[in-house]
């Protein structure tokens, strides 16, 4: 969550922006504005454009109309990976860990990306010396001190997303995209990866798809409700929990909790 005093400014803008799929309208001039520091929620029933508006916004997809607005630079245009480059780093769904690494290994490829030294493997030792100790600095803030070792793939489910965050962070994000962070988690994993998200993503700016309404609740600063591709609502989480449209959009949907 934003601390108090914190600057209030718009990261990330988007104008107009819409997806055409062969007629059918996913995302419908959208107007979004997320402000630096904060945590803003897209929710929205089944089939709302989450998924189409996040693809959008890494570039996944090209907009058929409307812009997008980065830190005061027009990106619609640009390439996924330049994107990646200034700093719009996407976790979950799409995972970037590799299963037979270790923890450690996986944050320090990603620690070695962010340095961009992945292919100057004839770098003094002590560089990688001193890239294992941050990897073992960042297992520890996500709680995986102790799965240092630990093949991804041998991880249950949660750490596992917990690694995940890790080596997101590991790549210094300005801007973190959190694709269903608790996703086909049970309960008590729910908790414990909101807890670590809260904890760690303090003060950065994340803009978060999540079904899971207390997730939502506990997390997010801002909350945009987006129904058949359009911005419905949009406020903090007990006015727009309060609102009848909202409500009424909800009704049926089968997956809110
Ligand atoms: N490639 C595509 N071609 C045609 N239609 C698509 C395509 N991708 C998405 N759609 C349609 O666009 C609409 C929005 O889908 P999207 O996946 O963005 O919604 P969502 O809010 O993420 O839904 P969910 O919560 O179920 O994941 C849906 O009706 C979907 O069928």
């Amino acid at each position: 969550m934003s601390e108090p005093g914190q600057e209030s400014r718009c990261i990330l803008e988007t104008r107009g922006l819409t997806k055409d799929f062969k007629g059918f309208t996913a995302v419908k001039d959208v107007n979004l504005k997320v402000q630096a520091g904060t945590i803003h929620a897209l929710i929205g029933p089944n089939g709302a454009g989450k998924t189409t508006f996040f693809n959008l916004l890494t570039k996944f997809l090209k907009p058929s109309a409307g812009s997008i607005v980065y830190d005061g630079t027009d990106i619609t245009r640009r390439k996924p990976a330049a994107i990646a480059q200034q700093g719009v780093i996407r976790s979950f769904q799409i995972s970037a860990v590799f299963p037979h690494l270790s923890a450690r290994d996986n944050v320090r490829i990603a620690l070695q990306r962010k340095l961009g030294i992945s292919y100057h493997f004839w770098r003094p030792i002590r560089v990688l010396d001193q890239l294992n100790q941050q990897a073992v600095a960042l297992l520890e803030q996500v709680g995986l001190r102790n799965f240092a070792e630990t093949p991804a793939v041998e991880m249950p489910y949660g750490r596992k997303r917990a690694l995940e965050i890790a080596t997101t962070i590991a790549l210094e994000p300005r801007l973190m995209l959190l694709d269903e962070p608790t996703q086909g988690m049970g309960a008590e994993d729910v908790g414990a990866v909101t807890d670590l998200i809260g904890r760690v993503v303090k003060g950065r700016t994340i803009i978060m798809v999540e079904h899971n309404l207390n997730v939502v609740s506990t997390l997010a600063d801002r909350i945009t409700v987006l129904n058949r591709g359009e911005i419905l609502a949009e406020g903090p989480y007990d006015e727009v929990s309060r609102n009848p449209e909202v409500m009424e959009a909800y009704m049926g949907a089968r997956d809110v909790e």
